[in-house]
């Protein structure tokens, strides 16, 4: 006996609020499907308006427009005689929802509200959803847009059900579900469910796919079954990149995989697969007796006239069913080229400006930022030579010219500007002369200049109206004069710049405007180690959300993958802000100024963020971590530091350039890192950790239990 279907599930690269766009990348993704001979497509979740939205969920029109594009849908004679799994918000007396409406020529077969939203990190799905209660099933009076359409139907069923077609069964599980100790498939493979599928809006984080592919496999492994992944996939609108990464798996095996990183707007992957063998998976007695229990046996099931199975007829016996894979996984440094260069180029394409620049110094921060420019360059080139249209459209409006010849480099050119500012006695010719050499490797349009004139121009305004001249530090200034001057310097350059970008494109015989990128990285905002105004005022990030020590690791990469051999100068130098004059006798270097090593940064980052500690907690642990090389009481010289700084800065990180999420440590205080920026000085942890270090220092009979 064979079960054979073709299942089909998609990744689409959705726009918040983009609902023309939306539907017509459904459309498409319904097309390849029913192509592939598929009996239903899954998509992505909330997909019809975009995942997103945020506030937008609050507003009544966002769940009228839904059901407008529903309708649409329904009614498209390209998308019958298949299942369609679609995502929108609902409404239902007076509580919204994040739903699935599943239907089938013409008809909705049911609505399947989600069961756990998802509220942390990034999430915010408590702010505008209702969790659904399981088991819970009600009617639902169809909008009068669904109403109208040919079949009439007034109503469905909404709430936890599964579905029973003429030959399968197949239940939804939404997102974050999967992701719960208590995830509903457990209960659906005991109700004998065949397919789950899955639609998510999951964002890309280093080394998360591993996290979501153990899900799945784990899940799969133990209770057979067929598991359909969906995700979304670009930028829609937020400083998110999600990374699709669709996935086929029949009970622990991946059968197919989508890709995470890539310009395509729609991805459909298909499997054939035997429903027939998930049976060897389920004939144990301790799952039967599992199954048999009435909490189990209750989940309302929607009968379905449809057969998932019409591939069993049509196809010769003999043909193979989708082969187990290897999951593919990229490594690390690879996910920062990738990742942060498909988001830039939604980014720029949806934003229609002409190209970005960057103040390009000489340091790490800069280069990692353009070389991440120059590989979405090499993405869009790659993806114009497979005759993606759409991104020779986008590619043709920003080069100006027919872009199909254009090498990576000569793309770049087009649209990226990078520009050295330097100061006469600040700046020294290795910064300059690496930054020249990175865009002549990169093809960037580049400018290498000084703006002495405009610091001048600024300190002749500022000591007129004082009548007073500030000093550098090395010049006998105090500490105040000295950051005043160096600020003079690192604001000039982010004014400049907008200047410049707004002008470039018209000089170099073209229109609009280029997007600023900044590129202050995740240990310098920690440390509040950047001038407010200066690298915290660009209009977006790539490296916000990337530690010096990611970024270092990224670059090696990059040096020998896409065969950069300059960026191995940039690993070598010792990193400096080149805001002070150099003299015989001093060279500013960021690790002295900021009294940190930046992998001491990335750690105490890690702490504090991602294992959630304290002051007292990072001593703690710090203590233990470090003993190697570090005694007690410098420990707490470094921790109590890293705080210091961290609270007279944090107010800095409100006015931070909104930068790409990518990393759990991430101190973005607009979306993710929800912190105050007005703090006590510690004292009383200060106190506490004292007493320790007198305990400790006093031998080990000092501690008690209560050794705190
Ligand atoms: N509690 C508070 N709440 C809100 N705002 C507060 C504040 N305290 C100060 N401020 C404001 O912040 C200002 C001080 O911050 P800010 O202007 O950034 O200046 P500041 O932090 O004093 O100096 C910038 C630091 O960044 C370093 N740096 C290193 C590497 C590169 C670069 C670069 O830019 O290329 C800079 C530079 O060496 C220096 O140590 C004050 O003048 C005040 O306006
Ligand atoms: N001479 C310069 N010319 C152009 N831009 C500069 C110059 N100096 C600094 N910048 C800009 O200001 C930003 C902040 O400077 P910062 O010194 O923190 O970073 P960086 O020089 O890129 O890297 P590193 O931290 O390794 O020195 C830089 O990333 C760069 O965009
Ligand atoms: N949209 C969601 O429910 C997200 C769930 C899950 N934590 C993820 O990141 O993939």
């Amino acid at each position: 006996m064979t079960r054979k279907c073709v299942l089909a599930t998609s990744q689409l690269n959705q726009w918040s609020l983009d609902y023309d766009g939306n539907r017509d990348r459904i459309l498409e993704a319904v097309r390849q499907a029913k192509d592939a001979g598929a009996s239903i497509i899954l998509t992505p979740e909330l997909c019809i308006p975009g995942y997103g939205l945020l506030d937008h969920w609050l507003e009544n029109d966002v769940y009228a427009n839904s059901w407008d594009i529903v309708a649409e849908i329904l009614a498209h004679e390209e998308c019958q005689d298949i299942i369609i799994d679609l995502g929108l918000p609902i409404q239902h007396r007076g509580c919204s929802y994040n739903a699935r409406v599943i239907a089938l020529n013409g008809q909705v077969l049911a609505i399947r509200p989600k069961l756990d939203l998802c509220n942390d990190g990034n999430f915010r799905e408590m702010r505008y959803f209702s969790p659904w209660p399981r088991g819970r099933v009600d009617d639902y009076t169809l909008p009068p847009v669904i109403q109208r359409l040919p079949s009439k139907q007034r109503r469905c069923r909404i709430g936890e059900v599964a579905f029973e077609a003429l030959d399968g069964s197949f239940a939804s599980e939404t997102c974050e579900e999967l992701w719960t100790p208590n995830s509903p498939h457990s209960l659906y493979s005991l109700a004998g469910i065949e397919i789950i599928l899955n639609s998510s809006g999951s964002h890309h984080e280093l080394r998360k796919l591993d996290t979501r592919i153990n899900l799945i496999t784990e899940a799969t492994a133990k209770t057979g079954g067929v598991y359909m992944y969906s995700n979304q996939r670009g930028c829609d609108g937020d400083r998110l990149y999600y990374d699709g990464c669709a996935l086929i798996l029949n009970s622990g095996k991946v059968l197919a995989q989508g890709s995470q990183f890539s310009l395509r707007d729609v991805e459909v992957l298909t499997a054939l697969v035997d429903l027939d063998e998930i049976w060897a998976w389920r004939t144990s007695r301790s799952r039967g007796m599992q199954a048999n229990q009435p909490d189990v046996q209750r989940l309302e099931r929607i009968q379905v006239d449809y057969m998932l199975c019409k591939a069993s007829d049509m196809l010769d016996p003999r043909t193979r069913l989708a082969e187990a894979i290897e999951p593919r996984y990229h490594l690390p440094e690879e996910e920062i080229a990738l990742g942060p260069a498909c988001w830039m180029w939604d980014y720029l394409r949806r934003s229609k400006a002409a190209g970005y620049i960057v103040p390009l110094s000489g340091g790490i921060d800069s280069c990692a930022t353009a070389t991440i420019v120059y590989s979405m360059c090499r993405l869009v080139v790659a993806e114009i030579k497979a005759g993606n249209q759409i991104v020779i459209n986008d590619a043709k409006r920003l080069s100006g010219q027919d872009p199909q010849d254009l090498s990576a480099e000569q793309f770049c050119h087009k649209i990226f500007t990078t520009c050295f500012m330097g100061m006469k006695q600040q700046s020294s010719k290795e910064t300059r002369g690496r930054a020249k050499e990175l865009a002549e490797a990169i093809g960037s349009y580049h400018i290498d200049t000084n703006i002495d004139k405009m610091v001048e121009a600024l300190h002749t305004v500022v000591t007129g109206i004082l009548d007073y001249q500030p000093k550098f530090k090395v010049h006998g200034g105090s500490n105040s004069e000295n950051l005043a001057l160096q600020n003079f310097q690192s604001r000039s350059r982010m004014v400049l710049t907008y200047a410049l970008g707004q002008l470039i494109p018209s000089a170099r015989g073209g229109s609009g405007g280029l997007l600023i990128l900044g590129s202050a990285n995740v240990d310098e905002c920690l440390r509040g180690y950047l001038t407010k105004y200066d690298c915290s005022s660009a209009d977006i990030n790539p490296i916000g959300g990337i530690s010096k020590t990611d970024l270092k690791r990224f670059i090696k990469w990059a040096e020998d993958n896409f065969h950069l051999p300059i960026l191995g100068e940039f690993l070598d130098a010792v990193p400096t802000a080149e805001l002070e004059p150099i003299t015989e006798t001093y060279v500013q270097s960021d690790e002295e100024d900021m009294g940190f090593t930046y992998d001491e940064l990335s750690v105490l980052g890690r702490l504090r963020k991602t294992f959630k500690l304290g002051t007292v907690g990072m001593f703690e642990r710090l203590v233990v971590d470090w003993s190697g090389h570090m005694e007690p009481r410098k420990v707490y010289e470094k921790v109590r530091s890293f705080m210091y700084y961290y609270a007279i800065n944090r107010h800095k990180m409100t006015t931070m350039t909104p930068g790409l999420y990518l990393e759990s440590y991430t101190p973005d205080d607009n979306r993710y890192d929800l912190r105050p920026f007005l703090y006590p000085a510690f004292t009383f942890e200060h106190r506490k950790i004292e007493n320790l270090l007198k305990k400790m220092e006093e031998g080990e009979a000092g501690f008690g239990s209560d050794s705190r």
